[in-house]
């Protein structure tokens, strides 16, 4: 892949963050999804890829748009596999809360794991930890091997869980052994982003989030050179005959970095809707200027970009109907 993809891919996911910021704090999630999704697959087709979408906004069936198996993409570049969540974080934008993103992975052909849309148990991890921890071993085991590779006391390790009562037991057994813990609301492909950023202060992301969400988060860690895996959690037989249709045999398996985001060259993208882990959100400057936080990652560099952009929101091309929404500045000042 062209190295110069990253900034095209970047700019699709500012759009998306734009349109979606318009709906925040106005309690309509599908409104602002609707108006990412939308912004996001407008954009797309001036991106030099022939892409096809194995994550997305659902079966063909019930997405208009960035469903799986769509062509996206101008099609005079590399055959690529998407990961697209144009707004990761719907509710959190509809309540006006923290940590919503526009999210953007772009791999390899054939190398991204199609993934249903059902819950997958996550450990993420950051380069100190990568290779040296395994899903399949009691949290207990986990953390003391985290403290002897870090070379750092159990209480001064941090772990990052979506704040969630299915994460009860998970937590009083993190709290037994003595970490730190930091709940997150919502937002996971940032929480494991968190683990392997070296100055976001957590060590460790455990516990459940959705799949798709699974496998844009490994995307990015195989450009931060961190440690992902995935525990698929179908939800009876019809989620686990979903998974095995999608290519999964054995839906019950760990999953590494590699089955979720495979070996070669993958580019990740996100911009901020409202402000997060590590990305600040949409800032709204006079009637008609926004900034916007973005970064951009490929694995084969390894090179982490933070791009902060100001827009001149008159001129954004955003699609027919976004533009008869509310100005930005009356979503913002709400
Ligand atoms: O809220 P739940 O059901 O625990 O699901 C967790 C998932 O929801 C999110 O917080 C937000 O997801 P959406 O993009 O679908 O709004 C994800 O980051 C996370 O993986
Ligand atoms: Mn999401």
């Amino acid at each position: 892949m062209e190295r110069e993809l990253t900034l095209e891919i970047v700019r699709v996911t500012e759009l998306g963050a734009l349109a979606a910021a318009k709906w925040i704090g106005r309690g309509d999630k599908n409104a602002a999804d609707g108006a990412a999704t939308t912004a996001i697959r407008s954009m797309f087709d001036s991106v030099s890829i022939d892409g096809t979408v194995v994550i997305g906004e659902g079966e063909m069936d019930d997405a208009p748009m960035l469903y799986i198996g769509e062509k996206v993409g101008s099609k005079d570049g590399p055959e690529v596999d998407v990961a697209v969540d144009p707004l990761e974080g719907t509710e959190v934008v509809a309540a006006g809360l923290p940590n919503a993103q526009a999210v953007i992975a772009i791999a390899e052909k054939g190398s991204l794991l199609h993934a249903p849309d059902i819950y997958m148990e996550k450990l993420a991890c950051g380069p100190e930890l990568a290779g040296k921890l395994s899903l399949n071993d009691p949290v207990e085991l986990t953390l003391q091997k985290a403290a002897q590779y870090t070379g750092r006391a159990l209480s001064d390790l941090t772990v990052m869980v979506l704040d969630r009562e299915r994460h009860a037991d998970l937590i009083a057994r993190l709290r037994g052994a003595g970490v730190r813990i930091k709940l997150l609301g919502h937002g996971d492909v940032a929480g494991a982003i968190a683990a392997a950023l070296p100055d976001s202060g957590v060590d460790l992301y455990l516990g459940s989030g959705g799949a798709p969400e699974g496998v844009l988060a490994a995307a990015a860690m195989r450009c931060l050179g961190g440690d992902m895996q995935g525990r698929l959690l179908p939800g009876g037989p019809i989620e686990w005959q979903r998974c095995v249709s999608m290519g999964i045999a054995d839906p019950s398996r760990v999953l590494t970095l590699t089955d979720m985001a495979g070996t070669g060259d993958v580019l990740f993208a996100a911009t901020g809707v409202t402000s997060g882990e590590f990305l600040d959100g949409v800032r709204l400057i006079g009637k008609d200027r926004a900034e916007t936080h973005s970064v951009i990652m490929r694995a084969s560099s390894r090179t982490v970009r933070y791009i902060r952009s100001m827009h001149y929101l008159p001129l954004k091309r955003f699609p027919a109907g976004l533009a008869e929404l509310p100005p930005i500045g009356q979503a913002a000042s709400l």
